[in-house]
């Protein structure tokens, strides 16, 4: 099977996504700050948007794939069963004793049910403790709201973990602490599903942090990488380094990205709707810039050549003479709200035919008006963990781009 993308608008194939489920539940006005959400999702509610999303892209002749479905069949192999359930008790938090009764209470559970415990996380008063087999001082002096396993509700922006350059899968190295669990799971798919046998890595986690909603494949052969919050600059030179390796691109631009929560990713702030056209939050557009990275001759360290603006830039790596810019909202203040909500974190599944939020209306009118077709989907419960359509799927397969 041919696993391929070499841009952002080829048309889309196959995407991989995931419901959300139990682990939005875990979500407490405790917790949600250090959990990287911003209110309390209702979760019923936000399935039924989750369906609909799915259902659009089905609609079109998208095949989507689930993750929780893929991880259970992982689960299956033997080998990826160990590797997983040995990570999470790897845990320098659960101490000798506990890490004994969550090793038992895995060992029983069946691939499916050890999906949900991986995805769900597991809380104290999940875990059956006997008096013959005491979880010792760690589990006596946890509190009854505290995880034996963290929760994933970030799982459901399956953008971030996991990103394909071609014809590599790349398993990214999350920065958030309530993230990085999540590209072990990736990672076990990418290994050991037999859907994805022989496929070869571009990146691995534990390398410098990446993730998936910094990297954009501007075109074959270019590829915008933001540095912020998340990726970092040593990550951005890491994925460089190996994309040219390995011949999957020419160039990469670096964009610095404000290290705030509304701009936490590129694609916070710029997605691509057309060969030559991005979306693009008016507030930042002008100042954005760009440092342009040449692959070397063999052997030799790439070139480092700006900073210039990065419109410039892009179109100047892409060999166009512009590119177009659509602008997310109307006035600042509109397209402040907008941005917020995800207006610009649009998902192409063809040159100029996207996914993005219903409630962002004025970025969808001016989207329409630039001639791009938007399927609106509704988003007022996804969107609390501040992520749109473009966070919420991992592209697999898109039609090569020919310009
Ligand atoms: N590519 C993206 O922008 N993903 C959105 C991730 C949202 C998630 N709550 C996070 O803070 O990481």
């Amino acid at each position: 099977m041919t696993h391929y993308v070499d841009s952002e608008v080829g048309r889309l194939g196959t995407v991989l996504l995931h419901r959300p489920g139990p682990e939005l539940a875990r979500l407490t006005p405790r917790n949600n700050d250090s959990l990287l959400f911003d209110a309390i999702p209702w979760v019923g509610r936000a399935q039924e948007e989750h369906d609909a999303f799915a259902a659009a892209l089905r609609e079109r002749g998208v095949e989507v794939l689930y993750l929780a479905t893929l991880l259970a069949e992982t689960l299956a192999v033997a080998d990826a069963r160990a590797e997983l359930t040995d990570q999470v008790l790897d845990s320098p938090r659960l101490g000798d004793s506990l890490r004994a009764r969550v090793a038992d209470h895995l060992a029983y559970l069946d691939p499916a049910a050890l999906a949900d415990v991986l995805i769900a996380g597991l809380a104290h008063e999940e875990l059956r403790i006997s008096p013959e087999r005491p979880g010792g001082l760690v589990y006596t002096l946890m509190d009854r709201h505290d995880f034996v396993i963290e929760p994933l509700p970030n799982l459901l922006f399956t953008r971030d973990s996991s990103l394909w350059i071609r014809d590599r899968v790349g398993v990214t190295s999350l920065a958030m602490p309530a993230r990085r669990r999540e590209s072990t799971l990736t990672n076990a798919i990418y290994r050991h599903h037999p859907r994805f046998a022989g496929t070869e890595f571009v990146y691995r986690p534990g390398l410098e942090h990446l993730e998936g909603g910094d990297v954009l494949l501007l075109a074959p052969g270019v590829l915008a990488v933001g540095v912020g919050e998340r990726t970092t600059p040593a990550g951005a030179e890491r994925l460089g380094r190996q994309v040219f390796a390995a011949g999957l691109a020419h160039t990469i631009l670096v964009v610095p990205v404000a290290q705030e929560r509304a701009t936490m990713h590129l694609d916070t702030v710029c997605t691509m709707v057309d060969v030559d056209a991005v979306l693009m939050y008016p507030n930042v557009a002008d100042a954005l810039s760009a440092y342009t990275v040449i692959a070397g001759a063999d052997g030799e360290d790439p070139r480092v050549d700006g900073p210039a603006p990065f419109l410039r830039a892009a179109a100047d790596a892409m060999d166009i003479d512009q590119l177009r810019v659509i602008d997310t909202g109307l006035d600042p203040v509109t397209a402040e709200r907008e941005q917020w909500d995800d207006g610009n974190n649009t998902l192409a599944l063809a040159p100029r035919l996207c996914v993005g939020y219903e409630r962002n209306v004025e970025t969808n009118a001016q989207l329409e008006r630039a001639g791009i077709e938007v399927i609106p989907i509704a988003g007022s419960e996804l969107g609390s963990g501040r992520g749109g359509p473009r966070c919420m799927s991992c592209p697999i397969v898109r039609d090569p781009l020919r310009r």
